[in-house]
């Protein structure tokens, strides 16, 4: 079996009015099939931007990423993303906006009904059947966050890519979405790759978290494994999880690379 990503040797440069900036350097990472990665680091040092070059959406300066053996040229459906602002087009009802997703993937190959069928399907397994018809100014940011979820799990990637999905919700809605995003990955077995700021989540959710050093020309400090078992083997309670012994060793590690061996240098503070 080979693996379903594989970054190698990438840099990303951008040019910009005041010249190049080297915005990563050196990314070699290696994701298997029904992994769950999170990326973590200090704010700018360049998790968004190696989410969109595995998107597709960046092309890199040098070095090559392959999902499935195949270069990465451009965004696919095999690799769905998940924004942070949700990114709804407002005139179109929570079921209109996944059935959107819907059609760009199936619309050759399965008949109206099918798909609409498909959107539904997401919009229920995100708990969502009750807002199929509202428009996205008449529901909560955790129910748009939630038909966010849904149209990219619409499109059955192989691969979800996620940057900071749950990052504007308060935490109660988060950690409903961390445990619904548990179930869904469980069910589904989609490899995931997923930006975050909180280590927490990092944690409760990460088969191996990547923790970036400061940029610019940030690389991968560390990979931690979370010595627990799979997310697709067994969910993780996380109340279980307040007490767990390689729970609670995988949180200090993290901590630990971001606030003593990246300490943060507010460069504004001066
Ligand atoms: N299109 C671009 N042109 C020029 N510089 C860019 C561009 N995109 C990102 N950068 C720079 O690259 C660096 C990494 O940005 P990126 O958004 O990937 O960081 P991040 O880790 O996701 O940050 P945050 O956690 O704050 O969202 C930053 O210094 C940013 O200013």
């Amino acid at each position: 079996m080979h693996p379903h990503l594989q970054i190698e040797n990438v840099e990303m440069v951008f040019s910009t009015r005041k010249g190049r900036f080297h915005a990563l350097r050196e990314i070699n990472l290696t994701v298997q099939r029904g992994e769950f990665i999170t990326l973590i680091g200090h704010s700018g040092c360049g998790k968004s931007t190696l989410l969109n070059l595995i998107a597709g959406l960046l092309r890199p300066s040098e070095g090559v990423l392959l999902c499935d053996n195949r270069e990465i040229t451009a965004p696919g459906p095999e690799r769905a993303v998940v924004f942070q602002n949700h990114s709804l087009l407002p005139w179109l009802s929570c079921l209109d906006n996944v059935l959107l997703a819907v059609d760009s993937v199936f619309a050759g190959s399965e008949p109206k009904a099918r798909r609409r069928e498909r959107a539904r399907a997401a919009l229920a397994l995100v708990g969502l059947t009750q807002a199929e018809a509202k428009r996205p100014h008449e529901i909560s940011g955790g129910m748009k966050q939630r038909v966010g979820i849904a149209r990219a799990l619409a499109m059955e990637p192989k691969l979800l890519l996620m940057d900071e999905p749950f990052g504007a919700l308060d935490a109660l809605t988060r950690a409903k979405l961390q445990d619904e995003l548990m179930k869904i990955v469980a069910a589904t077995g989609a490899s995931v790759v997923m930006v975050t700021h909180d280590v927490d989540e990092a944690v409760l959710l990460s088969d191996r978290i990547v923790m970036m050093t400061n940029g610019p020309a940030a690389t991968i400090g560390e990979v931690l494994k979370v010595p627990l078992p799979p997310l697709r083997e067994a969910l993780r309670p996380r109340l279980a999880m307040a007490h767990d012994a390689g729970y609670l060793a995988s949180r200090e590690q993290v901590l630990e690379f971001l606030y003593r061996k990246q300490a943060h240098v507010e460069k504004d503070a001066a």
